[in-house]
């Protein structure tokens, strides 16, 4: 992997990720028959044997995990959840900050149609990176927000580290491997209200993330699905957990090993769901390619490789994260 990075302008390069996602037949809510089971590998980090393996092992068979026991203080996780509660409970969140062309968070609410199906959600988005820097350009209320949300990246910045830390081990690359192309992390809070006719909405269409790896805090709310063998799988809430699943640049670094999967959110007509996701992101100036250790004359590298900035890039045109990949792919075994 090749890393240019230009300390000085790097992070005010950086632009929000647009709302775009694909949308396929298979979405459509009244496919919701087809979600069954709830299962999803959870993985206790302080007592489990070898996390490392089961990282592993879930990330290539579900690109999906849990983790319990990670040791963010269950204090800092519920004072997220409840600032970002607050917040998405303000009668106008527009008032409390929102500057169309400054880059330091933005507030949508989506009310907007896509194929016939409503996308149903809130979101807050903001840049995290360098975190002394962009503290003090997100949102100023509630007034405790800057505080309690700084508090917890940090934390999220220590787990994520050490996720990648072990999925590098795991792969066979030498350490911090990883974590010297994972710098830019990006906020996305989301409130999806209960909605009186879910056949008709998606909180979030089916997509993939562009991140190396993301991390989700969804408190004790569910509505999270991902796709195994062609159905919907719920992932269920356990308490004080974190949901992490591999993002599209992680597939390619581990040249396929590991698989970012298809992912979408439902809503339900008497439940609402909030959820914390922090988007573990290369540099734009990183160029993503396999690892060179995991390329071989048996395992040809399978992606091409691109600058993180086209990569997204390529996104905006598509409208589309599953195209973008598709576009450095190889070949598919
Ligand atoms: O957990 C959620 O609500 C959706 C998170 C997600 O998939 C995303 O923000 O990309
Ligand atoms: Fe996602």
């Amino acid at each position: 992997m090749e890393i240019k990075k230009d300390k000085d302008s790097r992070w005010f390069d950086v632009e929000l990720v647009p709302e775009s996602y694909i949308f396929s037949p298979t979405d459509r809510p009244q496919n919701l028959d087809v979600a069954i089971c709830d299962s999803i590998p959870v993985i206790d980090l302080a007592k489990h044997i070898q996390p490392i393996e089961s990282i592993l092992k879930a990330s290539q068979e579900f690109g999906f995990f849990q983790v319990i026991n990670h040791g963010v203080p269950e204090k800092i996780m519920s004072d997220a959840m409840s600032v970002l509660k607050e917040f998405f409970h303000m009668p106008s969140k527009e008032a409390t900050g929102y500057v169309p062309h400054n880059k330091g968070w933005i507030y949508t609410n989506n009310d907007c149609t896509k194929d016939g199906v409503h996308i149903w959600r809130e979101n807050l988005k903001h840049l995290c990176h360098p975190l002394d820097k962009c503290t003090k350009l997100w949102p100023n209320k509630p007034t405790r927000y800057q505080e309690v949300i700084a508090a917890y990246l940090l934390e999220i910045n220590k787990l994520s580290f050490r996720i990648l830390e072990m999925i590098c081990e795991g792969l066979g690359l030498e350490p911090g491997y990883l974590s010297d192309t994972s710098e830019v992390q990006i906020l996305s809070s989301n409130f999806y209200p209960s909605c009186p006719d879910p056949s008709l909405t998606l909180g979030i269409l089916a997509h993939q993330d562009t991140s190396l790896i993301t991390l989700v805090y969804q408190g004790d709310s569910t509505g999270l699905q991902f796709l195994k063998d062609g159905q919907w799988i719920n992932v269920g809430s356990i308490p004080n957990s974190f949901v992490v699943n591999i993002g599209n640049q992680l597939e390619i670094v581990s040249n396929g090993k590991l698989r970012s999967i298809d992912h979408r959110v439902v809503t339900s007509k008497d439940k609402t769901r909030i959820s914390i996701a922090t988007f573990v992101n290369p540099s734009y100036d990183c160029i993503i390619e396999p690892a060179k250790a995991l390329v071989n004359k048996n395992e040809p590298s399978r992606y091409k490789a691109s600058r993180y900035k086209e990569y997204v890039d390529r996104n905006k045109a598509f409208g589309d994260y599953t195209v973008a990949l598709r576009d450095v792919v190889i070949s598919e075994s």
